[in-house]
């Protein structure tokens, strides 16, 4: 047996189709292009990779962007200023810090994110919009499980009544992927580190999520026959002969895993390409918000 193959550039392609026509429903209606800010603090090349596909994303949509570029010398005193005038600016309708920050900033990392507007917040990492997510309100949810649960909207997975399980608790993932599923109605379980016995529950689901950072973790024999296997996992590998930059792999073990799940999400092209064409949709979606906010 050997399972589908979900490809992050066929739905991301989709995600982004919807998002540009929004975008160009917003300008007819209010004269007004949604405007996206990513700030990067200092020279990490992995952060430079990302925030250049988000940047280049928001060009293949005609969206505003503009990438704020602070060395790693800034003080967070200076950051939240920056932070202020995007939240602030008309053009701007979400703002973005790119993660990890360097050095002693990363300790302020909640501070520091926490300081853009909810309104305006597309990474879904504030308070506000968690609180909202876990309330089952409207609000910004992170774009990588946001991708996720809409990828399985348009697969047509069902997510109504399925065992779902979760292998990662982060606030950015595994957290909100839980509270995601939950709100379609599946019966959800969140395993993590202490999980005894991670295998005979991870066997049990009909949609596996695994979000650990760990090359190769979940192994062929913890999938159930047909589930569905969402890999969230971006590891490199040491540099080999093949791979000079070192091999991207995800969390899964995916020539074992295909053999036994009824459909995958591969490493690369999977959920990293899903997450940034839903953090075009989340600008668009803010930008509707504060366009229509701003009307009366
Ligand atoms: N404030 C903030 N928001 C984020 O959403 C955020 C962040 N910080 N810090 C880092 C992580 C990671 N992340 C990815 C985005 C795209 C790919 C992606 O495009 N992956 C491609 C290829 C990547 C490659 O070749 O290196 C793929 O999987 O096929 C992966 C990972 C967003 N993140
Ligand atoms: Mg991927």
């Amino acid at each position: 047996m050997s399972a589908r193959i979900l490809s992050g550039k066929e739905f991301a392609a989709k995600f982004k189709e919807d998002a540009a026509k929004r975008a160009r429903a917003l300008e007819e209606k209010y004269g007004v292009t949604p405007g996206l800010a990513v700030i990067i603090v200092g020279e990490d090349p992995a952060s430079q990779v990302y925030v250049r596909n988000k940047d280049r994303a928001c060009q293949e949509l005609a969206l505003y962007s503009e990438v704020i570029r602070l060395p790693e010398t800034v003080t967070e005193q200076e950051l939240t200023a920056r932070i202020d005038e995007l939240n602030y600016d008309k053009r701007i309708h979400g703002i973005l810090v790119q993660l990890p920050l360097p050095g002693a900033l990363a300790r302020r990392e909640k501070e520091i994110t926490g300081r853009i507007l909810p309104e305006k917040d597309v990474d879904g990492f504030h308070p506000v919009n968690v609180g909202r997510l876990v309330m089952g309100e409207p609000g910004l949810v992170p774009c990588t499980p946001a991708g996720c649960l809409k990828m399985l909207e348009l697969a047509g997975i069902a997510m109504d009544g399925a065992r779902a399980v979760v292998v990662g608790r982060s606030n950015i993932v595994g957290k909100p992927m839980a509270s995601l599923l939950l709100r379609e109605n599946a019966t959800v379980t969140v395993c993590h580190s202490h999980t005894k016995d991670l295998a005979a529950v991870t066997r049990e689901a009909d949609i596996l999520v695994a979000a650990v950072g760990r090359p190769g973790f979940i192994r062929a024999d913890m999938v159930k026959p047909g589930a569905t296997v969402i890999d969230v996992g971006i590891n490199r590998l040491p540099p080999d002969a093949d791979h000079p930059r070192g091999k991207l792999v995800g969390d899964v073990d995916f020539a074992g895993a295909a053999e036994v799940a009824g459909a995958i999400t591969p490493v690369p092209g999977g959920v990293g390409l899903l997450t940034v064409a839903m953090l075009m949709e989340n600008v668009v979606t803010a930008a509707a918000c504060q366009l229509a906010a701003q009307k009366d």
